[in-house]
């Protein structure tokens, strides 16, 4: 490798493709399913061992999701989402990283009678200490989940109203199962949600499972400013020349792809390819309880899989992730700024 772990470590992070609930260890798993007297279903393993036994392969999207929707039910109240997030904050701290995006569920805790609020304002409360205790400045995205009927999601996008108004969510994103809920079916969602709030930042997980039309069709339809994976692009060459013109970031998350058979290795990805046609992209966890590390993990694999990138290439990686944020200009400036002083300090 051509640069060092520990700049690796040092180097300013932005995390933008996180689901908070994929943020839950089993060792937080099972005390909140006691402290709340949930029941998991017997299939379910009924052990910190067991369940760290099943995540260490998952067959595809379908066969995690089933997982994860399992461990989302035990948390309930707003204690536990702030703790959850809290926790994640904690673990980042560590990380380098200076802001992250993240992404939440509603539906998958609304459909059990949680109130909206209470998801939102325990999320929103951890964001707020971490920004006082670690300087680590975050944005909330609220997901559709694209298993749902559109209809119902629209019923999910007026209790949001008020965050929506008053930018406690910064943005939209659509995520679950990806091939068989296209992008067009939430066409009517985006557009009451831009009509809500016309600075809403919109997203959508595209071209993780499904194919590049997927991320086209989330461009064109639902009007999306980035994308969510969106490794599959590189079947597009057009596509590839658009994301490139109108500076698109893709939100990889590596360890994921591999974690579900999107590809067999990091060694894989399609990063080097995104890098030569100047499409930009932000590294990311996704659910790391689940896949095997947090972001400083999915760098460092991705390092050892590129190894002859060199601080260039970091630096510019570092700040794509910080000019693809939905964060100020100032912090941007300001990140961009950390950015080169690490570069310069190892570069010497
Ligand atoms: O990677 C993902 N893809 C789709 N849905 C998800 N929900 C959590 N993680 C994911
Ligand atoms: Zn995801």
């Amino acid at each position: 490798m051509v640069v060092s772990e520990e700049f690796l470590r040092k180097l300013p992070k932005c995390e933008h493709h996180l689901h908070i609930e994929g943020t839950l260890e089993p060792d937080l798993l099972f005390p909140l399913a006691e402290r709340n007297g949930v029941k998991l279903p017997d299939t379910f393993p009924q052990t910190v061992q067991e369940l760290n036994e099943k995540y260490k392969s998952f067959a595809d999207l379908q066969d995690f999701l089933n997982y994860y929707y399992i461990g989302t039910n035990v948390l309930i109240t707003e204690e536990d989402f702030f703790q959850l997030t809290w926790e994640y904050f904690k673990k980042i701290s560590k990380q380098s990283v200076v802001h992250t995006e993240i992404f939440y569920d509603p539906q998958s805790h609304t459909d059990r009678g949680i109130k909206l609020a209470t998801v939102t304002n325990g999320i929103k409360r951890a964001c707020e200490k971490a920004e006082k205790e670690f300087g680590i400045t975050s944005k909330i995205i609220m997901c559709l989940l694209r298993h749902i009927e559109p209809a119902k999601c629209l019923e999910t996008i007026e209790e949001a109203k008020d965050f929506l108004v008053d930018g406690t969510i910064t943005g939209l994103g659509l995520d679950s199962a990806e091939k068989p809920f296209p992008p067009h079916l939430f066409v009517e969602c985006y557009e009451r949600a831009r009509e809500i709030n016309k600075d809403l930042k919109l997203t959508a997980h595209a071209g993780e499972e499904g194919s590049a039309k997927y991320v086209s069709d989330s461009l064109d339809l639902l009007q999306t400013t980035r994308v969510d994976h969106g490794v599959n692009s590189i079947q597009d060459g057009e596509l590839m020349k658009r994301l490139a013109d109108e500076q698109i970031m893709l939100t990889v998350c590596p360890l994921s792809n591999v974690k579900l058979q999107v590809v067999s290795d990091v060694k894989e990805l399609p990063l080097q390819k995104l890098i030569d046609n100047n499409v930009p992209f932000s590294l990311n966890s996704d659910d790391p309880a689940y896949f095997g590390g947090y972001i400083l993990d999915n760098y460092l694999q991705v390092a050892k899989s590129f190894p002859h990138w060199d601080y260039n290439v970091w630096s510019r990686i570092a700040k794509n992730a910080i000019n693809g944020s939905w964060c100020d200009e100032k912090r941007k400036f300001e990140l961009l700024e950390r950015v080169d002083s690490v570069v310069q300090e190892f570069s010497k």
